[in-house]
């Protein structure tokens, strides 16, 4: 069994994968029984270093720590980036997973997290590049840090639509952001699917039920997975 760490810039995420299959868990309840059947770790993390210290502090030290990195190429993947390590290593790993599960489809991948990513993946499995933009919430709080008096509620709306107060506004001036970006995405180089990924994934489906979405919540996982080494 191995334990797989997607740190994200908001939260970290954990899966226990045994054989193929993925078990969601928190660090904290894995059980002293787990831990002994548990291999190696294999990690991929956009945060802070500091924050990649942290969790390891609550592994094991006789566990190997593996930290996966984007490449050039692997599993049939290339990476576009003249730097390919810059490339955000969740965003690699996507590429990677999502080129398994679609073989021989041109895709473009979201991943709905703090930040939005959009890339594009060629059918041979070519990472065409991609955009970068603030998530939903990151969205909202980018225009709350900067006015005086606009502000913000817990809201969940269906439909996009003109609002008439100040935090449906701003609300849904987030999520057409987002929506909007994903369009205009598909609009200038259309693909035969669209993969939507990360903890917004299921609120932006919703807006885009016209187009060919398809919803891999354990897309970096699954990246993460063909990293494991055979024992
Ligand atoms: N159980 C949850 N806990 C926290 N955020 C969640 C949860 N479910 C959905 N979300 C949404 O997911 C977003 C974070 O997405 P995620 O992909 O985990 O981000 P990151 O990988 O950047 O840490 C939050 O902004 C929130 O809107
Ligand atoms: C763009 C990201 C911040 C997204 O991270 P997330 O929203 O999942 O926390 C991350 O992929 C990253 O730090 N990328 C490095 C820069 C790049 O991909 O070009
Ligand atoms: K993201």
């Amino acid at each position: 069994m191995e334990l797989l760490l997607d740190i994200g810039n908001s939260r970290s995420k954990a899966r226990l994968h045994d054989v193929g299959a993925l078990t969601e868990i928190q660090l904290e309840n894995i059980s002293a029984e787990q831990w002994s059947s548990i291999n190696a770790v294999y990690c991929a993390s956009v945060a802070a270093d500091d924050r990649v210290l942290a969790i390891r502090q609550q592994i094991p030290s006789a566990i190997p720590f593996i930290q996966i990195r984007s490449d050039a190429q692997a599993f049939g993947v290339t990476n576009s980036y003249q730097q390919p390590h810059l490339l955000g290593v969740d965003r690699w790993l996507a590429l990677v997973a999502a080129a398994e599960l679609y073989p021989n489809t041109d895709l473009l991948i979201a991943d709905a997290g703090t930040a939005l990513t959009i890339d594009w993946l060629s059918s041979t499995g070519t990472h065409q590049g991609g955009w970068i933009l603030a998530g939903q919430k990151l969205q909202q709080e980018a225009v709350l840090s900067k006015t005086a008096k606009v502000f913000s509620a817990e809201l969940e709306t269906e439909l996009l639509s003109p609002a008439t107060d100040t935090a449906t506004a701003l609300y849904q001036g987030a999520i057409a952001a987002l929506v909007g970006a994903i369009r205009q995405a598909w609009a200038i180089k259309p693909t035969q699917l669209i993969i939507l990924t990360g903890g917004d994934s299921l609120l932006l489906q919703k807006y885009l039920a016209d187009l060919p979405i398809q919803l891999e919540s354990q897309l970096i996982f699954q990246g993460l997975a063909r990293y494991i080494q055979p024992n």
